[in-house]
């Protein structure tokens, strides 16, 4: 595996910036203002979201099955596809902290502790591990099974352990699917256990109303609450200023990316089949694709170390 550090200088300040500590701080050190992350599933939304100007990114798994395996969000990611596309995700800028799917965290106790540690050195900022089994599914869909609060505890508890073997600041963030399987009351004793366990972020999958935000935001106080905005799925949509009204910290928009891609994708390749025309407009030529994707930077690289052969492109 390539060894990426997060570091970069910290022009000013004197101490080493990492992506890790910058999400920390957004997340504790913000006035309570709430941390947005767009989904993004590939290199090129990620790009679009930094040129956007977000300061933290996530890594959605169902988009990463969906845009690198060409499948549903049905635990067909491995810990390699996983950590594989979160680390090209997350070298792209790095000042912007990523924060990724890491599904149940892959395994036993043993696997869990692999999988913080190698996304702690692809460079992710923060992570979360769930108590669903490990055929897992979308945590808005039917039918799922969770695993026992003991075996749940043990997979944040390996998280937490291999974190502090390692020096990593990595955010850890628990979540539990517990409530539709085992109703609220269950889903809270999982996030209370995570908690002693290490976690320093709380995730309660597919709550069904705002009350319940507002209820699982102060029970868990003071630990960080995240919400996750799967637009038309079990959780009534809300705005980022709503969210933080409700307790939350950290808000979570999986499909912010993939859902757009779909239907500008398909309108594209609608419009060629039908009449011949893509419907591309008149910018988007190779140099935008190309500028939104780092032309600049790599021109720049090249020509500060003595390259001559970019500089006409
Ligand atoms: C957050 C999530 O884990 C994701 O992969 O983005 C998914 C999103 C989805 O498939 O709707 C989840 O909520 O399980």
């Amino acid at each position: 595996m390539t060894t990426v550090s997060p570091s970069v200088s910290n022009p000013g300040s004197g101490t080493p910036f990492t992506t890790q500590k910058r999400l920390r701080d957004l997340i504790f050190n913000n006035d309570g203002k709430i941390v947005v992350a767009p989904g993004v599933y590939d290199g090129f939304s990620a790009r679009i979201a930094l040129e956007v100007g977000f300061d933290c990114l996530y890594m959605t798994g169902a988009g990463t099955c969906a845009s690198k395996l060409g499948e549903a969000d049905l635990g067909f990611a491995t810990l390699n596809d996983m950590r594989e596309h979160a680390e090209m995700i997350a070298n792209l800028d790095p000042r912007v902290p990523l924060i990724a799917d890491a599904d149940t965290g892959y395994g036993g106790p043993n696997m869990v502790a692999r999988t913080l540690a190698s996304y702690h050195r692809s460079g992710v900022s923060g992570l979360h591990i769930e108590d669903q089994i490990q055929t897992k599914r979308c945590g808005h869909l039917g039918g799922k099974e969770v695993v026992s609060i003991e075996t749940f505890s043990s997979r944040i508890r390996a998280a937490s352990q291999a974190r502090q073997r390692i020096g990593s600041d990595i955010v850890i963030i628990a979540r539990t699917d517990a409530l539709q399987v085992s109703g609220f009351d269950d889903a809270v004793k999982r996030l209370q256990a995570a908690v002693e366990c290490g976690a320093d972020v709380v995730f309660l999958e597919g709550i069904t109303s705002k009350e319940q935000g507002r209820k699982i935001c102060e029970i868990m106080a003071p630990t960080p609450v995240l919400l996750n905005m799967v637009e038309h799925g079990a959780t009534p949509s809300m705005t980022p200023r709503e969210a933080q009204e409700l307790g939350f910290r950290i808000m979570i928009f999986p499909f912010a990316s993939i859902a757009p891609a779909y239907y500008a994708i398909r309108k594209g390749l609608e419009g060629l089949k039908e009449n011949g025309e893509t419907g591309i407009q008149k910018e988007f030529g190779p140099k935008k694709l190309f500028e939104t994707v780092g032309l600049r930077e790599s021109q720049e690289v090249d020509r500060e170390a003595g390259g001559k052969l970019l500089a006409g492109v």
